[in-house]
């Protein structure tokens, strides 16, 4: 039992004011220099403690200073019975933060900051060989001004170094179950529920779990009933953890999140994150948003940059009158389609040129909706003369993917068709991530439904049949790759679009169930191979 009642005022050249926190090792108090007069923070432990971590962390400091966000080391020692680590005063944690939002989803903005900020510190402690090894929001902390704006790492108790100093190694992997390591909400599945190694990737997989909880209403599922205090309650936790699929926990937000979440969880052992790739990614996130000056996080966050929460409750569905209807349903009597082509079966198809000259003879009325017209084909109305010259904003992935499966859907015959998809593999390859985003399979839908039937309903592959999908998720990887595999031989003998839509439709659905939705070597050949074949069809 630690009696910290008799911690004394002074420890060393400091004195002890008010107690900023306490944890399950010790307290940490506010304190001065008696000579200098500046004020620090001071983290008392009890030397007996049965774990030790302020001896920890003061192993780990030195390895830490000097970077941008790491507390500096001002003293350490031990006076009497009690250990103490002398270190930056710091501001208040995003836990705090958190917590006088009262816990409601917090802003894109802020989160953006945070994600950026916070992979930065992670990669400069990797870089320097360390772990940190309990990612939470009560350890990731602001600066006091002039520094607000500057998230700062604290807490390296459970921290490790992870390469040997003297072989130079990295830590070895181990197939024996550990006992976890790290908190309840934020550790990683590995770690948590496997027993596993904890390294670099953990510690990312935990980063990725803290920013969609801030981002989803309520938080993360297993964290709404509180601390566990059964085994059993820890086991639920551990079963909705594992259980909770990216694409659930991150319904309705930016695809960013659930993308690294994903990615993150495709880490090898041993592997180096690429740090600067998704830095970069959240960066691009905060600019398509307009947010500005994103490397500061800064608290409340200003005003004219507040985005509505990303997550929305579903809105209500708009009421129509029988009498507005009446009205909708006269104005689509009225509609002309241009004879715009059906691609699916290709007879009917009418050359692209032809169908332009059609459309070119026709003069249209006033009340005749072109649903052949895009702005892309400079059609687009010219901006108004005193409206000051736009910034221009780097096109987001989203947006693009939605671009070309638009283009997908206006495209009017094979030539088009093996264009976009050529774009689209081209795009894919371009990117620093290949997973399959939302985005991905809506243009997979479009796809589809040209070539299939480009006039009925297609239920979207990414949600198509969920209890086939449950039965068959998480299939072992290499049933999605022999899939991959055979599909990317039958594509280049496919003989008419109906034949391409099957394999289509095959390669959404091995892709959405596979664990990573990533693209392989042998998806890219199937999609350049299906742009190949389209065009041969084409000619
Ligand atoms: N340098 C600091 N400046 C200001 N406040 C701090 C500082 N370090 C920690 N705190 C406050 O004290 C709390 C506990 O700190 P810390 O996490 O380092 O201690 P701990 O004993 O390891 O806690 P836990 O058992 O929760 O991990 C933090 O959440 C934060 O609110």
């Amino acid at each position: 039992m630690n009696n910290y009642d008799s911690i004394p005022r002074r420890m060393g050249n400091y004195w002890l004011e008010t107690r900023l926190g306490s944890g399950y090792s010790g307290s940490i108090f506010r304190a001065y220099n008696v000579f200098t007069g500046d004020y620090v923070a001071l983290k008392v432990q009890d030397v007996n403690h049965e774990c030790p971590t302020n001896r920890y962390e003061e192993f780990i400091y030195p390895l830490l200073q000097g970077a941008d966000g790491m507390p500096k080391l001002w003293a350490s020692g031990v006076h009497g019975k009690w250990h103490y680590l002398v270190i930056s005063l710091l501001g208040t944690s995003l836990e705090n933060i958190y917590r006088s939002i009262g816990k409601k989803v917090m802003d894109l903005r802020s989160v953006c900051a945070i994600a950026i900020q916070v992979i930065m510190r992670l990669q400069t402690m990797h870089n320097r060989e360390v772990l940190h090894r309990d990612i939470q929001l009560g350890n990731c902390v602001i600066g006091l001004p002039p520094n607000e704006t500057m998230i700062y790492m604290i807490d390296f108790g459970f921290s490790k170094r992870y390469i040997d100093p003297y072989t130079r190694r990295h830590i070895p992997d181990s197939k024996v179950k550990r006992d976890f390591l790290g908190n309840y909400w934020f550790t990683s599945i590995g770690v948590h529920c496997k027993g596993k190694v904890p390294s670099r990737r953990d510690d990312l997989e935990a980063a990725a779990l803290m920013f969609i909880h801030l981002l989803m209403p309520g938080g993360l599922p297993w964290t709404r009933n509180g601390v566990p205090k059964t085994d059993e309650h820890h086991r639920r936790i551990k079963r909705a953890k594992e259980a909770t699929r990216p694409e659930d926990l991150c319904r309705g937000m930016p695809s960013e999140f659930e993308e690294f979440l994903r990615y993150c969880r495709r880490l090898k052992f041993a592997d180096r994150p690429d740090y600067e790739q998704w830095i970069e990614e959240f960066r691009e996130l905060a600019r398509e948003n307009e947010f500005t000056d994103i490397e500061r996080f800064i608290w409340p966050p200003p005003p004219q940059q507040m985005k509505p929460p990303p997550v929305r409750p579903a809105a209500p569905r708009p009421t129509v009158t029988p009498a507005e209807m009446e009205n909708v349903l006269h104005d689509l009597a009225k509609l002309q389609l241009h004879n715009r082509p059906i691609l699916a079966d290709q007879t009917n198809v009418l050359p692209a040129q032809a169908n332009k000259q059609a459309e070119g003879s026709n003069k249209k009325a006033a009340d005749v909706i072109d649903l052949c017209n895009t702005s892309d084909e400079g059609t687009a109305p010219d901006p108004p003369k005193n409206m000051p010259p736009r910034t221009p904003v780097r096109v987001k992935k989203a947006t693009r993917l939605e671009k070309l499966k638009s283009s997908v859907s206006d495209a009017t015959d094979n030539g088009m068709l093996s264009t976009v998809v050529a774009e689209f593999s081209t795009f894919l390859k371009e990117t620093g991530s290949k997973t399959l985003t939302r985005e991905g399979f809506a243009f997979l839908d479009a796809l589809y439904k040209q070539l299939a039937d480009p006039s009925v309903f297609v239920h979207p592959m990414r949600t198509r049949s969920t209890t086939e999908q449950a039965s068959t998720e998480n299939q072992p990887a290499h049933v999605k790759l022999d899939v991959v595999a055979r599909l990317r031989k039958e594509v280049g003998t496919a003989q008419s679009n109906r034949m391409l839509a099957k394999l289509v439709a095959d390669f959404g659905a091995v892709t959405n169930k596979s664990s990573t939705r990533t693209i392989t070597k042998d998806g890219f050949a199937f999609l350049d191979g299906l742009s190949g074949r389209l065009k041969a069809l084409h000619e």
